[in-house]
């Protein structure tokens, strides 16, 4: 399974790290990035081959991965058509839709839509994926195969799911390190140091995320069972409560979304 990143930024480099260390070999990967900076970071980290142009090298590679901004993906795709046949194209892009990719491939139907997350590193990513109707079997058996390499995947039935998937999972790693920072300032707001803070916070994330994964009950009885009448927990609630939290997260959420499918919609245009 050889694979060519089109972009060397933050999630093409989550990705190949991840893939490195679940055992694919540096010499089945590469990746294309014009901006000597990421070329450099990248290389500073992972020992695969890298260049600045897209070249017939694409020629010799199952899938591409397309890991550039939405903004650019049309100018950065354009060359690459004269080079494809059969490869699978895998775009991880925010929004960019599978029409308007074909369509910047001259009608090229290989072609599924991604939307990993950074944990993906880690090999603890999740992604949800979406193929073009022309896209056949084998196109999505080797979608699966390489994004499973680094984590949960799943397929969505429709593309209008991948900006639900984009707004709860591709952005979502965010959320998360905003409330762990929010726990932390807390945490240290309260006379704990940033060491303690750090600890306390990631075990507490991970114990809360490890037993809710392991337990049959929903994460709404888990959360009851920490809560004392008239107790510390129940404090926190109503607070949480009084300020909205939940409405806030939703909206937040909302926002993600609705960008996604704005995002599809402006730089599909071109
Ligand atoms: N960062 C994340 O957690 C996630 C990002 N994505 C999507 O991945 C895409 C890339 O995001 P990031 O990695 O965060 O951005 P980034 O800015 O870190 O990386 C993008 C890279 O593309 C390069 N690039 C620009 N023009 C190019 C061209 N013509 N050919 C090849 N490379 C070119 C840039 O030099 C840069 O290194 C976006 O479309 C984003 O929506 C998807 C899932 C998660
Ligand atoms: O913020 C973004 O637009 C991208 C998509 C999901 C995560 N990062």
């Amino acid at each position: 399974m050889k694979i060519i990143f089109i972009g060397a930024g933050n999630i093409a480099s989550a990705l190949i790290g991840g893939l490195l260390r679940q055992g694919i070999s540096s010499d089945d990967l590469h990746a294309i990035d014009p901006s000597a900076g990421a070329r450099k970071r990248l290389n500073k980290r992972y020992p695969i081959e890298t260049s600045k142009a897209a070249s017939s090298i694409v020629e010799n590679y199952d899938a591409l991965i397309l890991a550039v901004k939405p903004q650019v993906m049309k100018k950065a795709i354009e060359p690459l058509a004269p080079w494809l046949s059969t490869q699978l194209i895998i775009s991880v892009a925010a929004g960019i839709r599978l029409a308007d990719i074909s369509r910047w491939l001259n009608g090229y139907s290989h072609v599924v839509r991604a939307m990993p997350n950074i944990p993906a590193l880690v090999g603890v990513g999740a992604t949800g994926l979406v193929s073009l109707h022309s896209a056949d079997d084998a196109d999505q058996a080797l979608a699966e195969r390489v994004l499973r390499v680094v984590g949960e995947i799943i397929w969505c039935e429709d593309e209008s799911q991948i900006d639900a998937v984009t707004a709860i999972s591709g952005s979502g790693p965010a959320y998360v390190f905003y409330f762990i920072e929010a726990m932390r300032n807390a945490a240290c707001e309260l006379g704990l140091n940033d060491k303690q803070a750090r600890a306390l916070v990631l075990s507490t994330f991970s114990g809360a995320i490890q037993l809710a994964a392991q337990s049959d009950e929903f994460s709404g009885i888990l959360l009851e069972r920490v809560v004392s009448e008239g107790g510390t927990t129940a404090a926190a609630l109503q607070s949480f409560e009084a300020d909205n939290i939940n409405k806030a997260i939703s909206r937040g959420v909302s926002a993600a979304y609705t960008r996604a499918i704005q995002i599809g919609v402006t730089f599909g245009k071109q």
